[in-house]
């Protein structure tokens, strides 16, 4: 059987005294999921965690499959080792992200923008796949522009290109739909199913959209309040 791309055990931090909980996670490459609940339930802290931006408090396993060799990476002992330049390199090689303010470079154009993540691994410009996601996702017009003159949804499109741009393992992103019009967040939607089953990126998304995602069949972990609301667990969706 194929190893699953992440498997997580117990990953959990307080924000004061509410908790917010992960008992586990397993996710394959190519599968899209998307971490759903009430605002302030802990979306956002949760996916910093598993990003590597945000060091948890407690953390039994966090392991991340490494292709070819014969064990995966046992990441969780690098965050107990606080081992940060191996962790900054895994972000920067293996893992996208698109925040939810679109987290774009102000003093570089669309293009510069979405080359960065390749230029700074050393890898050529991106290609095929860059191009084809500027097409569909109407960029191209836009390619020109710095942040700052383009709209939010304009910003969050170009996001997710960038974040695709050097294919990691894995995507995280935090609403990339949020401020898009109906049609342009499932044209991102698809995009994003159709990218991550292709270039067999595991995906983790935040979304409210319960819509969409129910149309693109996605799985759903749901954050719903534990120990009579001094937390959050996130479970799988029956
Ligand atoms: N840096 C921080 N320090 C302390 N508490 C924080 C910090 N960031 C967020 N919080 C608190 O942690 C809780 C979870 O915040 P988080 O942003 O993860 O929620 P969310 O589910 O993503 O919310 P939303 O849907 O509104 O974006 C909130 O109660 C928030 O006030």
């Amino acid at each position: 059987m194929t190893p699953p791309l992440l498997h997580i055990e117990n990953l959990a931090i307080h924000r004061g005294t509410y908790r917010i909980l992960l008992p586990r996670l397993s996710l394959a490459r190519g599968e899209v999921a998307a971490i759903t609940g009430a605002s302030g339930c802990g979306k956002s802290t949760l996916l910093e965690m598993i990003g590597l931006i945000l060091r948890p408090e407690d953390l039994d396993r966090y392991e991340l499959d490494e292709r070819d060799a014969g064990a995966p990476l046992d990441i969780a002992a690098l965050l107990r080792a606080d081992r940060q330049a191996r962790l900054a390199d895994l972000r920067a090689q293996r893992l996208g992200f698109v925040p939810q303010s679109g987290g774009l470079l102000p003093f570089l154009d669309v293009r510069q923008n979405i080359a960065l993540p390749r230029r700074m691994l050393g890898l050529p410009a991106g290609g095929e796949r860059v191009e084809e996601a500027v097409e569909r996702l109407g960029l191209r017009p836009l390619l020109h522009k710095k942040p700052a003159q383009l709209s939010i949804g304009e910003r969050q499109r170009a996001s997710f290109v960038r974040a695709i741009a050097h294919e990691p393992d894995l995507l995280l992103a935090d609403e990339p739909t949020a401020a898009l019009d109906p049609f342009q967040a499932r044209r991102l939607f698809e995009l994003i199913v159709e990218t991550s089953q292709r270039l067999r990126i595991a995906t983790l998304l935040v979304s409210h959209d319960w819509g969409l995602l129910r149309d693109c069949a996605i799985r759903r972990l749901v954050g719903v309040p534990e120990d009579g609301g001094g937390g959050t667990v996130f479970r799988d969706a029956a």
